[in-house]
């Protein structure tokens, strides 16, 4: 097997110590793929050849309209390399292929988006308080970036970082996630491809402990962008304020679904499913967190388990599966303690709540779609992300009462409102301390529209225009066109 390299300063190249990591397919556990282990002595290789790529000045003073002609290139890539991106996403990370390919769409889009956007910003000239001066606001690259990227959305988060950073005019050294690095390196090759200058864009291999800290702390580097849990999160905040470097931390959720008495019952239940099961739940927005008003609440969880019940699970590569394993054991150990502090804490089982009997289903990290009911705001399994496919289901009785429960959280990444009372949606979402809030949908996303969390969910926004100036520094030039002596001294 070929072991992947690291990419710097446009050269693959083995990690300095000559370590690899076998990656694992959580389907069957079985290896697909060696990649190199690199260590903070790579990551500093790397950090030196973005930090000259940008001190030399080459992609920064490159047209923004050239850069976003090589980011539509890439974008061109992605799309035609769909089939090959999408089963090895779904091989790394044991979602179904479908679902990857949904992914491979989104990720040519965010790029194709950057690429439009990229000159449309040619700076402003502002209103000058004083006579014969012209005061000019211009955007320039924030200069290197450290990329950090989690495993369950990899080529996804990652192009939500590439995308933007380079059509700023920046250098960039990105970290995937140990475990699902695969189609990180294929798009590294795709952007060398398409012509990104040699040490533009760098790609390091390794742990977090090692690679990941030594790009959050290393006074080199300029911003910091970092998606995955939380307490990772705080981490890298402490190591960047070190030279003080940008942040952007996107992180986790335990999202709330309100469901009121007159929402549309059916289309509720199933994207109740829809928001909670797509990829067992390894979703930063699932809507785990299940509110429902109490005059439809046994019928709601009754219905529930019913389509719960039928959910297949399977390889990813099997049309008819609809759900895939966890990304490891290590995960599946987390949930499967998660669920059993839910139980001792009250939190009744109403389906699942356990690992497949399935023999075909046992090399894989399956855990069962599980509805746990009788939660309160209080249990740990309502307050903190479990990240694996678990809904817990809390009741409510007046409107007051959904929003302080949707709230009592220390996360706000998202949520949604079932209702068909649009007055009552609005004023919903108005109270609602969440970045994302949807009326009557659950997890939608685009790139045209910023996604971030309130609270501890994060810092900063990715996508859209906002996700653009997460790269961008602001200056202020202001000219004198009448300079005179004002003989002051
Ligand atoms: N808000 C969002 O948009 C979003 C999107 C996807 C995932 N997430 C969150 O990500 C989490 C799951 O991902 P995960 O398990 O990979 O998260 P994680 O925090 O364990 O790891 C994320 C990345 O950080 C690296 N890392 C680990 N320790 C580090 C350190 N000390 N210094 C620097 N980097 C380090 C890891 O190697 C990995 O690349 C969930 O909490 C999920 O909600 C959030
Ligand atoms: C941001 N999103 C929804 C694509 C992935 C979260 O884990």
């Amino acid at each position: 097997m070929d072991i992947k390299k690291n990419y710097i300063n446009g050269e693959w190249v083995p990690a300095l110590f000559g370590e690899v990591r076998e990656i694992i397919n959580p389907y069957n556990q079985e290896v697909i793929a060696v990649v190199s282990e690199s260590k903070e002595e790579d990551t500093k290789l790397a950090i030196s050849a973005a930090r000259d790529a940008f001190d030399q000045g080459e992609w920064s003073n490159t047209s923004a309209t050239e850069r976003g002609r090589i980011v539509a290139k890439i974008a061109q890539f992605i799309e035609r390399d769909k089939e090959e991106l999408a089963e090895m996403e779904s091989l790394d990370t044991g979602k179904t292929v479908e679902e990857s390919r949904g992914d491979m769409d989104d990720i040519a889009g965010v790029f194709r988006y950057y690429a439009e956007i990229a000159d449309k910003d040619g700076g402003e000239i502002i209103d000058s308080p004083i006579p014969n001066t012209i005061s000019k606001i211009v955007k320039e690259p924030v200069g290197v970036c450290g990329q950090i990227t989690p495993w369950n959305y990899p080529l996804l988060q990652a192009s939500w970082k590439l995308a933007p950073a380079l059509a700023a005019g920046n250098t960039l050294i990105m970290k995937p996630s140990e475990i699902t690095p695969l189609t990180t390196v294929k798009v590294f090759e795709l952007m060398e491809e398409a012509g990104v200058p040699k040490g533009v864009v760098n790609l390091v291999l390794g742990a977090g402990n090692t690679v990941g800290a030594e790009l959050s702390a290393n006074d080199n580097v300029d911003l910091i962008s970092f998606t995955g849990g939380i307490q990772t999160g705080k981490g890298i905040m402490r190591a960047a304020s070190g030279n003080m470097k940008k942040i952007a931390l996107e992180l986790g959720g335990k999202n709330p679904n309100i469901i009121f008495a007159d929402a549309d019952f059916e289309t509720a239940v199933d994207q109740a499913l829809n928001a909670v099961f797509f990829h067992a739940g390894q979703i930063c927005s699932a809507g785990t967190r299940v509110i429902v008003e109490e005059s439809i609440h046994d019928k709601f969880v009754e219905a529930l388990v019913e389509r719960v019940k039928n959910i297949k699970l399977g390889s990813g590569f099997d049309e008819s599966t609809q759900m895939g394993p966890l990304i490891s054991e290590t995960h599946l150990n987390k949930v499967i303690n998660y669920v059993e502090k839910g139980i001792k804490e009250g939190a009744k089982v109403a389906v699942g709540g356990g690992r497949p009997t399935d023999p075909e289903l046992q090399k894989g990290f399956f855990y069962l779609p599980t509805v746990l009911t009788d939660c309160t705001t209080d249990m740990d399994v309502v307050q903190n992300e479990g990240f694996g496919p678990v809904i817990t289901v809390e009741k409510f009785s007046t409107e007051e009462e959904a929003i302080k429960l949707a709230n009592d959280s220390i996360y706000g990444l998202s949520g949604g409102v079932w209702t068909n009372d649009i007055a009552k949606a609005e004023r919903c979402v108005s109270k609602m301390r969440m970045g994302t809030v949807w009326i009557n949908e659950f997890n939608v996303y685009f790139p045209h529209a910023p996604w971030g969390g309130y609270k501890q969910s994060g810092i900063g926004r990715e996508l859209g225009k906002t996700g653009l100036e997460e790269y961008q520094e602001t200056k202020h030039i202001f000219q004198n066109l009448d300079p005179q002596p004002n003989n002051w001294f």
